[in-house]
């Protein structure tokens, strides 16, 4: 997919996720010469990014993409103009908080998760008061990155960010552990690793797409008394699995409202 890019870009913030994002913009054919990005400490961009330390004084982009942690939202100055679309990708940080900060045209939430970085991505999007124009831009910038989908309500975000936003994290968690075991049965380190990565990757390849759900496919692979049940009784067991991962979400959702308040009173 090769895109031109909406005008000029300024990205704020060029850490894991903002430089991931960049990443796959340039690969999918945005002019870096339409990108500034502005970090205090980011070793280094894409060739023709313009690099800046610290945001110009004045001037204002087309799109200004907010990538910082939330919590240095309270430190950052007004940026942007009354041409300019914001997207934040802030975990937490609601609307009403962003364009009461920033002087912009419009504000397009977006919670994006690191495979973005080559266009496997998850984004979700939301912006109550954006017209047809600000959310084809977000289209247009979020669409190399991978599964791009408009939420209903912004009050999902929570749910989101749980979910697709930290679930890479999570997911690395089951394949190290995956990993761990097959070590721990005697498997060489690496070879176990190498085959809890292709597991799990031909796993979710199937699955989309599969026309059958993830009960099923399991169940397809549970040939009746074999291997696959034994582990899966131990996976069950007191809906364990289930249960765990529950709770899980259920605490990156909250702190994701914890973040939200925090932002609020800055
Ligand atoms: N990581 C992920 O998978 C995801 C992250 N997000 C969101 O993305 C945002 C960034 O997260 P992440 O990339 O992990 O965090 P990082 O800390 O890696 O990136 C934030 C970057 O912004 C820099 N920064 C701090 N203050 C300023 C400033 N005033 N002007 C410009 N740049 C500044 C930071 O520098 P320094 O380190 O020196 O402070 C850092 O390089 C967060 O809001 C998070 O909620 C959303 C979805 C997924
Ligand atoms: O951990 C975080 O707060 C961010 C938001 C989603 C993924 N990383």
């Amino acid at each position: 997919m090769s895109i031109s890019a909406p005008g000029s870009i300024w990205l704020v913030g060029c850490g894991n996720m903002g430089a991931a994002m960049l990443r796959r913009w340039i690969a999918a054919g945005i002019d870096p010469a339409s990108v500034t990005a502005i970090d205090p400490y980011t070793a280094a961009v894409p060739d023709g990014v313009t690099l800046l330390r610290q945001a110009p004084a004045d001037g204002a982009p087309d799109v200004l993409v907010l990538a910082i942690k939330p919590q240095q939202l309270g430190a950052m100055p007004p940026l942007g103009g009354p041409g300019t679309l914001l997207i934040s990708i802030l975990a937490g940080v609601e609307e009403a908080t962003l364009a009461a900060r920033f002087p912009v045209r419009a504000v397009v939430r977006a919670m994006p998760n690191l495979p973005v970085s080559i266009g496997k991505g998850v984004v979700a999007l939301h912006g109550a008061q954006a017209d047809a124009a600000a959310r084809a831009t977000a289209d247009l910038l979020m669409a190399p990155l991978g599964r791009v989908e408009w939420l209903a309500d912004e009050g999902l975000f929570h749910i989101v960010t749980a979910l697709s936003g930290s679930g890479p994290g999570f997911v690395y968690r089951f394949i190290d552990a995956l990993a761990q075991a097959g070590t721990a049965l005697g498997l060489p380190e690496d070879q176990a690793l190498r085959f809890a990565i292709a597991t799990v990757e031909g796993a979710a390849a199937l699955a989309d797409g599969a026309g059958a759900g993830p009960a099923e496919l399991a169940d397809r692979v549970a040939s009746p008394g074999g291997t696959t049940r034994a582990g899966l009784d131990v996976l069950d067991r007191d809906a364990g699995l289930m249960r765990l991962v529950r709770e899980t979400l259920d605490a990156a959702a909250r702190r994701s409202a914890e973040l939200a308040e925090a932002a609020r009173n800055a």
